[in-house]
């Protein structure tokens, strides 16, 4: 089932995550490995009305009522403006606004924390994350994501890798020209500091999954800083051999503008860096600032990019139930 990159890249001296494509897991022998194992499907959803319905729709058509792997899909309303929850509800998924998940804590932004908010409102033993921006999803990113996870009891989390296009505003589409920002920013960042993890081919990726007793372990990182620590710190936390990828084809999803990126590269560098503080390989005489002065045809822009953390789930006592 497993393919080594080793034997991907011949004598070179290379060792990186476990690696298999979504056609090795089949539905329906994935079903005789289920059991008892709860599988739940989190999509965090920010003014995605026009592409969550279809998702919700092919998981729940596919995944639910024609062969039962998954257990809930839970959106997670992350703000929208728009009728994200409607559509999403209407597709037959269970709906929570971000803010109302833990309501005694204050509230933290952005997707990091609609992820939070995601697992504390699921119950799946297995929680499999998916944007709610794709173009082209399909069951099989779901079922290619826990099945090492339901076969190999000794794989803990799993990453997808896929071609990732990018559509330009004129409509014509470039392939392997997406994912901008992992290609700038969080590639070099992890070649360079955590190179075990640079087996990973699209460690920004939005689909993944993960035992939720290792899920509950580790600290998520608000805004889009959430993959780059999650990857980071289930590296420290769990070790590579437990960490898997698979190829799940390719991946179409709405892409942002130029500036939001750059303000997500902020994001993802303030990460890394309080990753390598944290891991005490950085001593900063002073730290760095959240700050970011973007110039853009209107002028300059002063932006804030800090990001912040939540803790391990597993960490907080919650609150009795009054009753
Ligand atoms: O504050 C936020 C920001 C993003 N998202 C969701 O997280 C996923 C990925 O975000 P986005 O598409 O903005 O990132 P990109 O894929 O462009 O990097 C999408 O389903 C968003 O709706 C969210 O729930 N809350
Ligand atoms: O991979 C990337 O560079 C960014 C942007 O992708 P595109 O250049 O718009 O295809 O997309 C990802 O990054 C975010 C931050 O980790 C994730 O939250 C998104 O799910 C992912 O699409």
């Amino acid at each position: 089932m497993d393919t080594d990159l080793r034997a991907l890249t011949g004598d070179q001296q290379w060792y990186g995550p476990h690696s298999s494509s979504a056609a090795e897991w089949p539905v329906d022998a994935l079903m005789l490995a289920k059991g008892k194992t709860k599988i739940s499907v989190v999509l965090p959803a920010r003014d995605e009305e026009s592409t969550v319905g279809d998702i919700v729709s092919v998981i729940r058509r596919d995944l639910v009522e024609r062969t039962p792997l998954v257990d809930e899909i839970v959106v997670v309303d992350s703000k929208s403006t728009d009728r994200t929850a409607e559509r999403a509800r209407a597709a037959g998924a269970r709906v929570v606004k971000q803010d109302e998940v833990l309501p005694h804590l204050p509230a933290l932004t952005g997707k990091g924390e609609a992820l939070w908010k995601g697992l504390a409102a699921s119950g799946g033993d297995l929680v499999v994350f998916v944007d709610a921006d794709l173009r082209n999803f399909a069951a099989h990113y779901v079922s290619g994501l826990v099945g090492p996870l339901l076969v190999n009891s000794g794989t803990h989390f799993v990453k997808a890798t896929y071609e990732r296009p990018f559509t330009g505003a004129d409509g014509v589409v470039h392939r392997g020209a997406g994912g901008r920002v992992t290609e700038l920013v969080a590639r070099p960042l992890l070649n360079l500091f955590w190179p075990e993890l640079a087996g990973f081919a699209q460690p920004l990726g939005g689909e993944y999954a993960g035992r939720r007793e290792v899920l509950e372990r580790v600290p998520f990182v608000t805004e889009y800083g959430v993959e780059f620590g999650l990857l980071v710190d289930l590296l420290q936390l769990i070790g590579l051999d437990a960490m898997a990828q698979v190829d799940l084809g390719q991946r179409t999803h709405t892409h942002q503008s130029m500036a939001a990126l750059g303000r997500m590269a902020g994001q993802i560098m303030l990460t890394a860096w309080s990753r390598l503080e944290r891991q005490g390989r950085v001593l900063a005489s002073e730290p760095p600032a959240h700050t970011l002065l973007q110039f853009g045809p209107e002028g300059a822009d002063l932006v804030n990019v800090a990001v912040a953390e939540r803790p391990p789930l597993a960490s907080l006592v919650l609150e009795e139930d009054p009753a």
